[in-house]
């Protein structure tokens, strides 16, 4: 593990306007349906970049700094080869862009399964290097002790059930969880586990809808949904999903866009402006004075 702590996290927020938004906080979003009312669902996306998270931020509760990154960014096929340093590196590029969102990273795999210890050291690396709020880690019952240090040490805790893409080699695939009663029954119960433990949300992926409907109504905390219904307390894509520069998509994406296209189309127009020397025009051009 790197032992350089050379950002300075306290400043060069990218978003200085006139009247900044306020940070939410974690206790707000762990309080979310504290009161029973109904709430307006929680928005959360993933980001890696700094420019994405200035475009995303106002309009988020959570940015998520994913795991996912490895198949959006740096195109490997599963989240298992992603190290600290690459995720400490994302998140602090995500923070420098956001002043509004709850800022969460991920923690990758094997960086935290094997002891309470090791998920303290790995969060706090994350954490100092980046100045990201909170980590989530996938797991259930199982990482239930590692939820309760952490939150006991400072360090907010979001869980992730149902369908860990981390445990792919484990699940065999990506498919849907929670389709024989025993399943689900596991899932509902995980959940429940990271609630009692101190997770202040959930994420639900891939579970079926009435799993999801069970699992937000017992637990006290916020769920948050991808491929798990509408009925949970929110929802989170992968950002490139949902703007379609993504090319290869789960089921439960919705594709707002098609960016991809709109990149291609563009990178079209420039090369054959280049090849016709139609680019650069005078406009483009810096001329002598006088
Ligand atoms: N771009 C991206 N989007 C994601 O949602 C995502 C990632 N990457 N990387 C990390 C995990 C992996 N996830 C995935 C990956 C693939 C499927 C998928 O292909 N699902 C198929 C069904 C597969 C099966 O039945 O075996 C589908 O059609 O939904 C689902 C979730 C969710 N996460
Ligand atoms: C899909 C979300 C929940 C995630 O864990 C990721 O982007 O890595
Ligand atoms: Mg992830």
């Amino acid at each position: 593990m790197s032992t350089t702590f050379q950002l300075d996290t306290s400043t060069s927020r990218a978003n200085p306007t006139p009247q900044p938004m306020k940070r939410l906080t974690v206790p707000k979003i762990r309080a979310h349906k504290a009161d029973g009312e109904t709430r307006e669902p929680l928005v959360m996306l993933t980001a890696y970049t700094a420019r994405q998270a200035q475009l995303l931020d106002a309009h988020c509760d959570i940015l998520l700094v994913g795991d996912s990154l490895a198949q959006v960014i740096y195109g490997l096929p599963t989240t298992i080869p992603v190290t600290l340093d690459m995720m400490a590196n994302h998140a602090a590029a995500v923070v420098r862009g956001s002043y509004h969102s709850v800022v969460v990273v991920d923690m990758p795999f094997g960086s935290y399964e094997q002891s309470p210890q090791q998920a303290f050291e790995s969060a706090t690396f994350l954490l100092k290097q980046s100045g990201a709020a909170a980590v989530k880690l996938e797991g259930g019952e199982q990482m239930a002790e590692t939820v309760a240090f952490l939150n006991q040490r400072g360090i907010p805790v979001m869980g992730h059930v149902g369908l860990t893409p981390q445990a792919v080699n484990v699940l065999g695939g990506y498919g849907a969880r929670g389709r024989d009663d025993a399943e689900a029954t596991k899932i509902v119960g995980d959940a429940q586990a990271l609630d009692k433990a101190g997770a202040f949300a959930i994420v639900l992926e891939g579970v079926l809808e009435p799993i999801a409907i069970e699992a937000t109504k017992t637990v006290s905390c916020p769920t948050i949904g991808i491929g798990a219904s509408a009925q949970c307390d929110g929802q989170v894509l992968v950002t490139e999903d949902m703007l379609g520069m993504f090319d290869r998509v789960p089921r439960f994406v919705k594709k707002y866009e098609d960016i991809a296209g709109v990149i291609e189309r563009t990178v079209v127009k420039y090369a054959e402006e280049v090849r016709a020397r139609s680019f650069p025009t005078s406009d483009q051009t810096y001329q002598p004075k006088g």
